[in-house]
């Protein structure tokens, strides 16, 4: 319910299209409930009398009034349908806003599959829920009111009947709409369930077919089908008990009706039109408390919905904007970890501890170690993809906390682990990096990354279109497009996570003259596994489990460090000795 209130400011701009929407409703209504009345009239006044001058009359207001209700219907429907479909696309995108604004901890603690089936299923959710609030909130209870005080001043000798029936359809109605409720809770993280499955599956497509485990997937994806299957099945089963439910007792309430009208027809104190309008309107009373009842139901649906709909707007971000960021700041490149300790989950292990070391501007740091030992994450902090939980990162001396992130990330040149390309051209790709990039610059860039000679030789060459995922690139023109991306904006820090592990020597020394010669004054962090990536680098820091074992220079390393000397034999196939 909370939720839903925190939603409600977005129907603001919508405000005339939310108030049109009921008040034609009402219109329609009205001209509905007037119809059995006018046919009773017809009834007892009109064929009664064999008066076909009446008939006639009241058949044209019927028509009249059905027209009018049809424009109030048609015109509801319009507005209402403007309101809640404006209202959601709102939503939908604040709420993407604001994913794009999370940190990497938080789109972590959500998962893409989640967040999809928010900016998805949840938010047409509630959009649903507005349209039918607009639409048939009002139509139900004015039908029901309408009906009831018709009855009462029209048929007061069946009103009884309504006074047992009504509240057992209330009740029923109460009971099923809490029930669905929470089935619907769980629908919906069933639904999250298969959105994971889906993307991770389209994602790794290639790698299922390589392994031939279409199978296997198919099986897995079968195993969260089936419990959306069984969960929507409880769930709608709900609803569509209570239909014939509520038919039922209504049927009662017909053939009730039809029998002390037939006795109060004998007795001479009730005409028959009566009786018809009577049954006309209690089927009027189930058609507005079912519609009510769906509703009702949508909007219970709606507040799992909106939870987590908030949960996502609500979510504090945890990389925070510092309040008086340093202004125009130059950065020169220095580098330094005090003391850093950072694990990825709140009570987790550290993942790196005790990080601390300085990388003066313009020096290559070479980062080499096991796998898993924590290289990627240390890197990961620089740009503040995640913040140290304790101990300090500096650039020229300032913590990274002061500068807006902006700024911070305008500086650095971050070339990942796994290289993420967008469908478009090779030209918006490498703009990625550098918005207003001359012709000149995406050149020059291409050729420090090596990349030159093969977009030289595709069609269209920087307007050569990717497919989504540029699958069709090779592993090494990827990771050469992607450092592409990085050099054009000349950043004063450039970071290389295992970028040239799909690249042949050629190329990778070519890259390496490229950075010496073009970009010297650039802090260039290079984390390979293969020690030839980093021999010559200023400084290397050898990582193992999470903290650094020594640094120096490869000479120096190859006497202190045992963790380089064995990564170093294994590679040369020189022992070393000392
Ligand atoms: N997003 C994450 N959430 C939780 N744990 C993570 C996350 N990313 C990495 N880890 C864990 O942190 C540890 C360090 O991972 P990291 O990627 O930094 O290692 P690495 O040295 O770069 O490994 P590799 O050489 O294989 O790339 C690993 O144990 C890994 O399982």
């Amino acid at each position: 319910m909370k939720s839903l209130k925190k939603l409600l400011p977005y129907i603001k701009p919508y405000t005339l299209f939310a108030i049109l929407g009921p008040l034609l409703m009402c219109i329609e209504v009205s001209m509905d409930l007037l119809q059995p009345m006018i046919m009773q009239h017809i009834i007892d006044d009109g064929v009664a009398n064999n008066d076909s001058t009446y008939v006639i009359k009241l058949g044209l207001l019927m028509l009249v009034t059905s027209i009018i209700g049809l424009i109030g219907g048609v015109g509801s429907s319009i507005y209402s349908t403007r309101a809640a479909v404006n209202f959601a696309a709102d939503i939908r995108r604040d709420v993407f806003k604001k994913t794009e604004h999370f940190s990497s901890k938080n789109t972590d603690a959500f998962g893409a599959g989640k967040l999809i089936t928010i900016v998805t299923n949840d938010v047409t959710s509630v959009q649903q829920a507005l349209m039918m609030t607009l639409k048939i909130f009002v139509r139900g209870p004015m039908f029901f009111i309408g009906s009831v005080v018709i009855v009462w001043f029209t048929a007061r000798e069946l009103f009884p009947i309504l006074l047992v029936a009504i509240p057992i359809l209330m009740f029923l109605i109460y009971y099923f709409s809490t029930k669905s409720g929470k089935l619907f809770a769980k629908v919906q993280r069933a639904v999250d369930q298969v959105n994971t499955k889906l993307q991770e599956t389209f994602a790794g497509i290639r790698v299922i077919k390589a392994f031939d485990r279409q199978d296997y997937e198919i099986e897995k994806f079968q195993e969260v089908n089936d419990t959306l299957t069984k969960r929507n099945t409880s769930a709608e089963q709900v609803i569509l008990t209570l239909m014939p439910i509520m038919l039922f007792i209504v049927n009662l309430g017909v053939v009730a009706g039809m029998w002390m009208g037939a006795i109060k027809v004998n007795e001479g104190t009730l005409q028959v039109g009566v009786i018809l309008a009577f049954i006309n309107y209690l089927n009027i009373i189930l058609n507005g408390l079912m519609s009510s009842s769906h509703v009702l139901m949508q909007i219970t649906r709606s507040f799992t919905s909106a939870n987590r709909i908030v949960q996502v707007l609500d979510t504090e971000i945890d990389i925070s904007e510092p309040e008086n960021p340093i202004p125009n700041h130059e950065f020169k490149g220095q580098v330094e970890f005090r003391e850093v300790n950072f694990s990825y989950s709140k009570n987790g292990e550290y993942v790196l501890k005790k990080i601390s070391f300085l990388a003066k501007a313009g020096e290559t740091i070479g980062i080499i170690g096991s796998t898993g030992s924590g290289k990627s994450t240390l890197v990961k902090l620089i740009p503040r993809l995640y913040d140290p939980d304790s101990g300090a990162i500096l650039i020229d001396g300032v913590n990274i906390q002061e500068y807006s992130l902006e700024r911070l990330r305008e500086s650095i040149g971050f070339v990942q682990q796994k290289v993420t390309l967008f469908s478009g051209s090779i030209e918006e790709n490498v703009r990625y990096g550098k918005v207003d990039a001359s012709a000149y610059e995406m050149k020059g860039a291409a050729e420090s990354a090596a990349a030159m000679e093969f977009i030289e030789k595709l069609d269209g060459k920087f307007a050569h279109e990717l497919m989504q995922g540029a699958t069709n690139l090779s592993g090494g023109q990827k990771q050469r497009l992607s450092m592409t991306r990085a050099f054009i904006r000349e950043p004063k820090i450039l970071i290389l996570d295992d970028s040239t592990s799909a690249i042949d020597a050629l190329s990778e020394a070519s890259v390496q003259q490229a950075l010496k010669q073009k970009h010297s004054k650039t802090t260039v962090f290079i984390i390979s596994s293969k020690v030839s990536s980093i021999i010559d680098a200023d400084q290397i820091l050898v990582i193992d489990d999470g903290m650094i074992e020594a640094s120096g220079k490869h000479e120096e390393l190859l006497e202190k460090s045992s963790v380089y000397r064995g990564i170093y034999a294994t590679q040369s196939g020189k022992e070393v000795l000392l």
